[in-house]
């Protein structure tokens, strides 16, 4: 299960205002349920969990299954939601090191040359058998004209074209079923497409082919996360109090004047996971002067470098732990005879437990300190609590922003600074 931890937040806030947060939480929560709050169009991401498409996971399934037996290399080429969910669910489930199947790269999240350049680099040496590196890429853009991703593209394609008989094999495309200059590429060369549904935003399609295939390609367990979902949905519905106070907890620090919503975890793992709330987060209630911005820290390294700012920097945060009850893996601490680095106290004891400790007493440190802490737990780090935790946090952010009287669905602000490059670029139109 996931669970929240309020107590140590709630110190912070008092009983009339959480109270108060708490019906306007449960008002929006009405409004998405009845599709009567701003954006109803783009709440495709519960329908899909409401009818799950069995037929579409198995297809999705199958062909990660072809490609992981065939594939070197698979390139997730996309941005922003195109392709931060898939790097969170794939970071959080697959070895830090040297996993079975094909290796996933990223592609088309910024335009460094010199990435793009070592990475054709990369993909154009031979392995240690001397053979070419069998090499696939799934393109994903909702909107088929993002021009990191359409760049970025546009260089792979084209070496996919040159070294490989059938380039049509190789190349995976996840977009709207019509419009953007992605389409016209898939129709002119037949490339195999996935469609994401109108209805379902780039920050909010993990749970679509958008996510779900990258994710199969890297050997998780799609039906597993994805039906965590669903009896996250479910279950919400019914009950929805905890998600509710969760909503209402952040609704009532914001409106005390809270600024940044600090998302921290001890479990490198989860530092993607925090860059795909960052997103979802960010995108959704940053409007109109409004919102908390959302900062991702890995802990305890941040703690050695930020620490000092959250314990007495400016007491305008909040800060969210995600947290890992039951570990995969530990390592227990060894006892030495002359205990020359004065460790010996910790021997018996594994990382777990010192990195729990550690969570305990930086909680302890910072709410003295006078940062409201929420907590929430993962009872294991598996397919069924990431599929959890993403509805979650995707109904959550729905909630909150209904009560900010803004629409969480969409996203005009990210125009600005595309209106100014394409300008500086020479763009036609611009
Ligand atoms: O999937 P795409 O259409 O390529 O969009 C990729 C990303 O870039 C946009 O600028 C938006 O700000 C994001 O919400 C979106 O996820």
């Amino acid at each position: 299960m996931i669970r929240f931890d309020f107590e140590h937040a709630h110190s912070f806030v008092s009983d009339d205002a959480l109270s108060s947060a708490k019906k306007r939480a449960e008002e929006s929560f009405k409004q998405v349920q009845t599709q009567t709050g701003p954006g109803p169009e783009w709440l495709g991401w519960r329908s899909i969990l409401a009818q799950p498409n069995d037929a579409l996971l198995s297809e999705i399934d199958g062909l990660a299954t072809a490609i992981r037996q065939e594939a070197d290399v698979f390139i997730v080429c996309g941005i922003g939601g195109s392709y931060l969910g898939a790097k969170a669910v794939i970071d959080a489930l697959c070895p830090f090191f040297g996993g079975k199947g094909p290796e996933i790269l990223y592609a088309g999240h910024h335009m460094s040359g010199r990435y793009l350049s070592e990475l054709m680099e990369y993909l154009k040496t031979p392995k240690a058998d001397g053979t070419t590196k069998k090499v696939f890429v799934n393109v994903i853009s909702k909107s088929g004209t993002t021009t990191e991703t359409a760049l970025a593209f546009r260089v792979i394609r084209s070496w996919i074209h040159e070294t490989f008989e059938q380039p049509e094999k190789h190349i995976i495309c996840t977009t709207s079923a019509t419009g953007g200059a992605l389409n016209k590429i898939i129709d002119a060369n037949g490339y195999k497409k996935f469609v994401l549904p109108d209805d379902v935003g780039g920050r909010f399609s993990v749970l679509t082919p958008v996510g779900l295939l990258p994710i199969a390609v890297a050997g998780i367990d799609i039906r597993a996360l994805f039906y965590g979902a669903v009896s996250a949905f479910n279950e919400t519905e019914q009950s929805p109090d905890a998600l509710l106070t969760y909503a209402a907890t952040r609704l009532a620090l914001y409106e005390q004047g809270k600024m940044m919503d600090m998302i921290a975890s001890f479990e490198p793992e989860l530092s993607g996971m925090g860059g795909w709330m960052q997103q979802l987060y960010g995108e959704s209630e940053g409007k109109n002067g409004k919102g908390m911005f959302p900062v991702l820290l890995g802990y305890s390294t941040d703690l050695h470098s930020v620490g000092q700012m959250v314990q007495e920097g400016q007491r305008n945060m909040i800060e969210t732990f995600l947290v890992v009850d039951k570990p995969g893996k530990t390592v227990t601490v060894a006892a030495e005879e002359d205990d020359a680095d004065g460790l010996n106290y910790l021997s018996g004891k594994d990382f777990h437990y010192i990195n729990g400790k550690a969570y305990l007493g930086t909680r302890e440190a910072h709410v003295e300190g006078g940062v409201p802490c929420l907590s929430i737990h993962f009872e294991k780090l598996d397919e069924e609590h990431i599929g959890r935790f993403i509805y979650l946090c995707e109904i959550a952010i729905a909630v909150y922003v209904y009560c900010l009287n803004e629409n969480p669905f969409d996203q005009p602000g990210v125009e600005a600074y595309k209106k100014a490059m394409f300008r500086l670029l020479g763009k036609p139109g611009f």
